[in-house]
């Protein structure tokens, strides 16, 4: 084993700085091996630095010119007395059976420091025999397989926090190709439209995941734009289900919520909501799709006997009423009849039961709805997946939300926040995982965020965001380093890895719909 350099001090178990040989050329990224009570354990240089300790640095300031510098350099020949360089490496641990065991006691100084074998490196990173695992790319400058407790990374919710073209949705799309091929039940949640592109396969690997690829258009809203886009760059069609909710399933909270923020509500007309509500959807677990009329008549006459009486009773039952049609007919993702067709197509309703029972990629693009119907639809999806899953009536589901931080915001009101909240607090036991997904970390609800235990960084740049992180991501060795990653580049922390890794992210089996436009011409 090749001695590369020694041990100069470790003021903790979980660091040591040692001196390089000469010679030898250190980078941020290697990987070394230290001995410890007789066993090798794995490190990972964190920093590297000269040191000078001969001079003092303002000497160097005055040498002001290229001559001065060479003549110091070449004629003197002290530049390697003036120096040395001394590297941080943070311990990892050793592989021991399927555990990593991180030693309790710091390395001792005067210990020499080995370069790590591939061998060694790629025991390490092997996954333990009775796991699940997804291959997501390589260990960054080798070509040691990444693998992912596929387990963990989905039940124990994981978050993809980045800057804006990051690479955010490139590697959502990998995680997702290479669980879908585990059959597993995926839901996109995909505000921006750009997971149909995986519809179409980029590779023969691919092939099998775009068979189980399955388009949902939310709402009535006009997507001719971005099926003439994807036909004009695909060669295909778009395929899709358009799809709609039902108003009955609206959580009663939820509704209220909704109409006294656009509206505005008495106390009155509270009343009667909660009453009438209750009564209308009275059905069980199949709510039946009946007109908004009906349902509204329903409401009302279930919520009658509570109004005030007289005259102001009916201006808040006629108050409610109008309050509750301008919403359900407004809004453009509600059925508002059996049968209802839009632009020709038929509108069907969500079926969470079917979405999280066969092992497809379900895509539901909100890209036509604006930022409140979005959160709505989220709210009744999440709603219905939770109520099925304590029921045990679902599969293992993941379920991927993009632009989370829109979702489950940190200060602003969101009507999808308590559903994530719920999911991320509690799907773990049911068997719901979710992958959140945001470019914006530190406007992402806190309690939602602190559940994701995988975290996977990429090239982020914002000071509050890198701040938040800071805070947040303890094992994250230094996130000044997020600020020089490359588009392909990840940084993987938390339960679903033995140790943070730096990765290079893996090639895309299907198509990547997020591709950023470049400018055509240069002006002269
Ligand atoms: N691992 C990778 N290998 C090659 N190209 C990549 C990789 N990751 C991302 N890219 C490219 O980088 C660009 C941005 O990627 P992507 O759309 O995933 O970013 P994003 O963070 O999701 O952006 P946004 O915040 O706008 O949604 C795309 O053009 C994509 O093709």
């Amino acid at each position: 084993m090749e001695k590369i350099g020694v041990v100069i001090r470790s003021p903790s178990i979980y660091y040591y700085i040692f001196r390089p040989f000469r010679g030898i050329e250190i980078d941020v990224g290697t990987f070394v091996a230290v001995e410890v009570d007789g066993a090798r354990v794995l490190s990972k240089v964190t920093a590297v630095r000269h040191r000078n300790t001969a001079t003092d640095p303002r000497l160097i300031a005055h040498f002001d010119d290229v001559e001065t510098v060479d003549t110091v350099k070449e004629t003197l020949g002290i530049e390697d007395a003036l120096y040395y360089t001394e590297a941080k490496a943070v311990v990892l641990g050793a592989r021991r059976g399927g555990r990593i065991y991180r030693p309790q006691k710091p390395v001792k100084p005067l210990s020499y420091v080995y370069k790590a074998s591939k061998s060694e490196l790629e025991e390490f990173f092997a996954p333990r025999s009775d796991g699940v695992y997804i291959t997501v790319g390589t260990v960054k400058g080798t070509d040691i397989p990444v693998r992912i407790d596929a387990e963990r990374l989905v039940t124990h919710h994981c978050a993809i926090l980045a800057s804006t073209g990051a690479g955010k949705s490139w590697l959502a799309g990998v995680i997702v190709e290479r669980l879908s091929l585990l059959d597993i039940p995926i839901i996109i949640v995909d505000p921006h439209g750009e997971y149909s592109a995986m519809s179409i396969p980029a590779t023969d690997k691919g092939k099998q995941v775009s068979e189980k690829v399955r388009i949902y258009v939310v709402g009535k809203v006009d997507v001719k734009h971005v099926d003439e886009a994807f036909a004009q760059r695909y060669g295909h069609p778009r395929v899709y289900t358009r799809v709609g909710i039902n108003p009955r399933s609206l959580p009663p909270r939820t509704l209220e919520k909704i109409l006294a923020d656009l509206y505005g509500l008495t106390d009155a007309q509270r009343r009667i909501l909660e009453e009438g509500w209750q009564q209308a959807t009275s059905y069980g677990e199949r709510q039946p799709l009946t007109s908004v009329e009906e349902l509204v008549k329903e409401v009302l006459d279930g919520g009658r006997h509570v109004a005030p009486p007289g005259y102001a009773g009916e201006m808040a039952l006629r108050g409610l009423e109008g309050r509750l049609k301008s919403l359900f007919y407004n809004s453009p993702i509600f059925i508002t009849m059996y049968g209802e067709t839009y632009q020709g197509e038929p509108l069907k309703l969500i079926d969470p039961q079917a979405y999280a029972t066969s092992p497809n990629i379900h895509v539901f693009d909100l890209s036509g709805l604006d930022s409140l119907d979005q959160q709505i639809f989220l709210a009744v999806l999440l709603d219905q997946l939770y109520r099925l899953a304590t029921r045990r009536r679902i599969a293992t589901t993941f379920t991927v939300v993009e632009e989370a931080h829109i979702f489950a915001p940190s200060s602003a009101q969101s009507v999808s926040r308590s559903y994530l909240a719920r999911i991320a607090r509690e799907g773990r036991k049911f068997g719901l995982g979710l992958c959140l997904i945001t470019q914006r970390p530190a406007k992402l609800d806190q309690d939602v965020a602190s559940q994701a235990m995988t975290q996977i960084f990429k090239r982020m740049i914002n000071p509050n965001d890198l701040k938040y992180v800071a805070n947040v991501a303890e094992q994250l060795e230094d996130p000044r380093l997020l600020k020089t990653l490359n588009e392909d580049d990840a940084v993987v922390v938390g339960v679903s890895v033995p140790a943070p890794l730096l990765i290079t992210v893996g090639e895309r089996w299907t198509n990547h719909g997020g591709i950023t436009p470049r400018l055509r011409k240069e002006v002269t």
